[in-house]
């Protein structure tokens, strides 16, 4: 018989996960989700199986369980199942983005089930299971927070059921975890935020504000089309550690009102030269804080056909694209071509493919 995989919450994330283990394993995938429209979709892609048709039954014969909702949702979740039978044997694991709540609150199941709290650290600002992908998590950090009383063999065992996500495995202590994610993924996102809601404001005063936000801005505020209600828990769960990074953040921005204040030239060039030096130094294209989506920029000139030429290029060199966007950042001619890749091969591939053919792209 076929062992039993229980993936709770069809989205981004369990679907991405549900394909990395079907990529290794040969399962029963069983999913579970509030949404029946995600539930659907989930069967119809062949992400699972078949849906649960009641969560108690489908926890019962399950040999993984994954949970893949909000993190305030893991929290009840757990909850309710204190009052289910787990099969012996049996392992769960999360993929919320906090760690600490979630891992106290599993030790409330211990005489049921081994608990593994997980965190793979990649993903999107797209949510849903149509937008989950095998490649998601490749070569991402995928963290664990195992408890100290942990048995070897289950990290083994959990480690092997996640292998087909091609991460890289870690571990570390919950609350290890939370301060280093409060640093680098979700007060980055607050921020993100905050500099949305800056420009909304300014349009009010003028309604070019929008119109000419572009490029950099951009950039920096994809993260803020993320799916509310998940940043929504992730802020109240990492409460203390966003509270201490806000004060922070307070007294970096006074720094800068001094600079700016007492027109430091050398202070304000050695704060940008400082942040340059640190950036450049980040580990390239490893998954995590850089994004998870292989994109490359290339410049089209205004003539008709230039968008078949690339595609053409493309499709001759047998480069399969993702997605394909036109972002039309300058006013009135055709600006700049977002293509996505599976693969930082297949990214660096259709980079040097339209180069030759004189083609200019960028990263
Ligand atoms: N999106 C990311 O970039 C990312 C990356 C790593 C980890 N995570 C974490 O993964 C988890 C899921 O995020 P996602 O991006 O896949 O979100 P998502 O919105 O794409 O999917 C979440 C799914 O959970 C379902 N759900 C909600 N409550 C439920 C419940 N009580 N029972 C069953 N199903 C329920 C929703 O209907 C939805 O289909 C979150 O905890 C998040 O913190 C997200
Ligand atoms: O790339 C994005 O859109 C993300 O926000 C992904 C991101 C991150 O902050 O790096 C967001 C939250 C998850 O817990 C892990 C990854």
């Amino acid at each position: 018989m076929k062992r039993e995989v229980l993936i709770i919450g069809l989205g981004l994330i369990g679907g991405s996960i549900a394909l990395g283990i079907r990529k290794e394993h040969d399962v029963r995938m069983v999913g579970f989700d509030i949404n029946d429209e995600q539930m659907r979709m989930a069967v119809s892609l062949g992400i699972v199986d078949e849906k649960a048709t009641s969560l108690r039954e489908a926890v019962q014969s399950a040999d993984l369980i994954v949970l893949s909702v909000p993190v305030a949702a893991s929290e009840r979740l757990l909850d309710e199942m204190k009052a289910f039978t787990f099969k012996p044997g049996a392992i769960m694991t999360d993929v919320g983005s906090t760690k600490q709540q979630i891992c106290e609150k599993a030790t409330e199941l211990s005489d049921k089930v081994v608990f593994v709290g997980g965190h793979p650290m990649a993903g999107s600002h797209k949510s849903g299971v149509s937008a989950a992908k095998v490649h998601l998590f490749e070569n991402a950090f995928y963290v664990f927070t195992p408890s100290s009383e942990l048995a070897p063999e289950v990290m083994s065992t959990l480690k092997d059921w996640l292998k087909g996500t091609r991460a890289t495995f870690l571990e570390m202590t919950a609350s290890e975890h939370d301060e280093i994610t409060g640093a680098i993924s979700h007060f980055p996102h607050i921020i993100a935020a905050s500099l949305v809601h800056h420009v909304e404001s300014e349009e009010n005063r003028d309604t070019n504000v929008t119109r000419l936000a572009a490029g950099g801005f951009r950039d920096i505020t994809r993260i803020a089309s993320s799916s509310p209600e998940m940043w929504r828990d992730i802020l109240l769960h990492n409460q203390p550690s966003l509270l201490r990074l806000l004060d922070e953040w307070d007294r970096e921005m006074q720094h800068v009102r001094t600079l700016l204040e007492t027109k430091d030239r050398d202070g304000i060039f050695d704060y940008f030269q400082r942040a340059k030096d640190f950036r450049e130094k980040l580990p390239e294209r490893k998954k995590g804080a850089i994004p998870a989506f292989y994109d490359l920029f290339v410049d089209v000139p205004d003539h008709p056909g230039a968008i078949s030429d690339v595609t053409g290029i493309l499709a001759d060199a047998k480069i399969s694209l993702t997605n394909i966007r036109i972002l039309e950042t300058r006013e009135d001619i055709m600006g700049v071509l977002r293509l996505s890749f599976r693969s930082e091969e297949d990214r660096e591939q259709a980079k040097e493919q339209l180069g030759y053919h004189t083609f200019e792209s960028y990263i």
